[in-house]
């Protein structure tokens, strides 16, 4: 909508300027600016929320006494449709659980106290700037849904403080237990140790109260997911988490989720990611970030100055020299860094800082 109503300002100024009665048409430029507002517009009708917050037909165990009772005979579509949808129909009950140690009234109080947050987005660019390549960040990942355990002998401080050490810009850090291996505690480990990188806090976010918890665990930036949230939870969550000092990376899987989180309000102070991994069969396609950037949400993005972040499946400098081809001015990587014996070698190799 924004981009729309500055695209009709603008031919709105050509037409006063029209010469000597001549139909007034806009420049060429805002005649393209204004097409590809209109197709931004367009595409995001399709851009969306994909994933059923919870099950559509209630859990398959209620609560009776104190035992669970199995609901029989619920159909088929009662099932998660993908991992992402498993995801956060369990996340619901794990903060159940959270809330009733802490109460969100608690941890409010310690948001509060908590010391103040690092600039994400200017560390990357610092870094960008010094080496010509996107900013990278380097991902804090024990396992897994699609790959099980990816690094066994697992050293989150370790992991965060080589990553550092190789040039990594900023780190990100997988709290989900269940079916990451993760944890806040990692979170809360890292920054703990002086690791001085900013960090993000990688949570399958679906309430407020999960954003008080990642600052309090220390946390500079979070994670909020286009297929799960609407705009008016994505807005919600993009305030509270600004309240707080941090930055948020929203990520897209469609050109259509890219162009409908182009009309939130601000997102301009934030990050956008492209994430190359189907939900539903875990492949990595680098090409998406390419289609995606050269939509005309992803040029609608560009042409605002959005900082953008290719996510996934991103194991070669070669892989890395496409997604910056394709325009992204940060990546974000795990499974190839982390797996390595020497995960400072391994950002240094990845993003060829030795050469
Ligand atoms: O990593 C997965 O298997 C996964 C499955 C379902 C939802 C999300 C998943 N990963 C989260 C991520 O976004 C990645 O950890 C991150 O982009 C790094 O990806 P990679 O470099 O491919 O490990």
């Amino acid at each position: 909508m924004q981009s729309l109503a500055a695209g009709s300002q603008s031919a709105v100024v050509q037409r006063r300027a029209g010469f000597r009665g001549q139909a007034a048409r806009p420049a060429a430029p805002a005649r393209r600016s204004m097409r590809i507002s209109c197709a931004v517009e367009a595409a995001a009708d399709a851009g969306e929320v994909s994933i059923r917050r919870r099950p559509p037909r209630g859990n398959e165990t209620q609560p009776c006494g104190p035992f669970d009772y199995k609901v029989r005979g619920l159909p088929d579509d009662n099932q998660p449709r993908n991992i992402l949808e498993e995801i956060v129909w369990y996340k619901a009950k794990e903060i159940d659980v959270w809330r009733e140690r802490v109460p969100l009234a608690a941890l409010l109080g310690l948001a509060k106290k908590a010391p103040p947050t690092s600039d994400f987005k200017a560390a990357i660019a610092a870094k960008s700037a010094a080496t010509g390549k996107p900013g990278l960040i380097a991902e804090v990942k024990k396992a897994s849904p699609s790959k099980g355990v990816i690094q066994p002998d697992f050293d989150p401080v370790k992991i965060a403080r080589a990553y550092e050490a190789g040039g990594a810009a900023c780190l990100s850090v997988l709290t989900d237990e269940k079916f990451f291996q993760g944890s806040f505690d990692n979170l809360k480990l890292i920054k703990a140790a002086g690791v001085k990188c900013p960090l993000l806090c990688k949570e399958f976010i679906v309430e407020a109260y999960q954003v008080f918890k990642a600052r309090v665990s220390g946390a500079d930036a979070i994670l909020l997911i286009a297929a799960v949230l609407p705009n008016q939870d994505l807005a919600y969550f993009m305030k509270v988490a600004t309240s707080l000092g941090m930055v948020c990376l929203i990520e897209v899987h469609t050109e259509g989720e890219l162009a409908r989180v182009l009309q939130l309000e601000g997102v301009e102070q934030h990050l956008l990611g492209i994430n190359n991994r189907d939900l539903g069969t875990f492949k990595v396609d680098l090409a998406l970030t390419r289609r995606i950037m050269d939509s005309p949400a992803g040029l609608e993005a560009q042409r605002r100055g959005i900082l953008m972040v290719g996510e996934s499946g991103i194991f070669t400098p070669d892989d890395v020299a496409f997604v910056q081809g394709a325009g992204v001015g940060a990546i974000l990587v795990g499974e190839s860094l982390v797996k390595q014996g020497d995960p400072a070698a391994g950002v240094r190799q990845l993003l060829s800082l030795d050469a």
